[in-house]
């Protein structure tokens, strides 16, 4: 298990660039028929990335869950929340079985014993994004797809960060314990997220980003607002955001991507905005 201790923030303004990376960027997130999983002691989220090829895959496939969670399974205090961001795929949640298609959603319930994801077709593999969060409580397992997402349309072609963000895993869509997750896509000719920025002492995010072609990059910014880094992010890679950091991004073309949010509240709109002139 990859574990992110995580700095503060007076620390990171002396981050080279690989100690920024090495901190909060997760990459390599799908290889064939593993489960990749980083555990970041920022609010004990967990990453896990699955790309099903040649066989099912369990969740806890290659996790010593006493070691890693000290539970005898991954879930049995935690909640779970996963995106299809490849091919069609199939999960199986204990009983029940889910499909999954590119930018599915299927929100997994605290107490759930076995969690096994596979591919339709091996030559076209799904690919599954996964955050969970510490879960004190069961809620109903539910798969989302982007009609049942909340919708949130922001942002202007002249300020070329035209978007809508989608809202799955939200307290007007279903219950959870903590966990919050959402899609936002942006517009062809779009280039920036959440400009002008903000932070949410309460809450820490994930950003991962997908459609973003071999030959572009989004440079996702972070750090407080009077000490902003940015970090290079290529397609398929998260970063990590402690309550601290701003977490805006800019593409040399439009793209995707995935937040997924736990800590105090699920209140999306706590934000403290921060104006685009005071960033430093
Ligand atoms: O495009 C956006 O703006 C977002 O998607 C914002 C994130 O959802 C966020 O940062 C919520 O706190
Ligand atoms: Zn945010």
């Amino acid at each position: 298990m990859d574990i992110r201790y995580s700095c503060n923030q007076r620390d990171f303004r002396r981050y080279t660039t690989e100690e920024t990376r090495a901190e909060f960027l997760v990459d390599g997130l799908y290889v064939a028929d593993t489960v990749r999983a980083v555990y970041s002691h920022v609010d004990r989220m967990v990453i896990f990335g699955c790309m099903p090829v040649a066989e099912a895959v369990p969740l806890d496939k290659g996790i010593d869950c006493m070691k890693s969670f000290g539970t005898s399974f991954v879930l049995e205090r935690r909640e779970l929340g996963i995106f299809n961001i490849g091919g069609p795929g199939r999960i199986v949640v204990d009983d029940a079985s889910f499909a999954l298609g590119f930018k599915d959603c299927l929100y997994v319930t605290q107490g759930s014993r076995s969690v096994v994801l596979s591919s339709d077709d091996p030559a076209h593999p799904a690919k599954f994004y996964m955050v969970s969060a510490p879960a004190h409580r069961a809620y109903e397992t539910r798969f989302l797809s982007i009609t049942d997402a909340k919708k949130k349309p922001i942002g202007s072609a002249a300020t070329a960060n035209k978007r809508v963000i989608n809202q799955f895993i939200h307290p007007d869509v279903l219950q959870t314990c903590q966990l919050s997750m959402g899609l936002t896509e942006l517009e062809t000719g779009s280039v920036w997220n959440t400009m002008p920025a903000h932070t949410h002492e309460r809450r820490m995010e994930i950003y991962t980003y997908f459609g973003i072609a071999a030959d572009q990059a989004v440079f996702h910014m972070m750090g407080e607002g009077k000490q902003t880094r940015h970090i290079l992010v290529g397609n398929e890679e998260a970063v990590i955001s402690p309550s601290w950091s701003i977490h805006s991004g800019c593409g040399t073309a439009a793209y995707s991507f995935i937040w997924a949010m736990g800590g105090e509240n699920q209140t999306f709109d706590d934000m403290d905005h921060i104006a685009t002139p005071d960033l430093r």
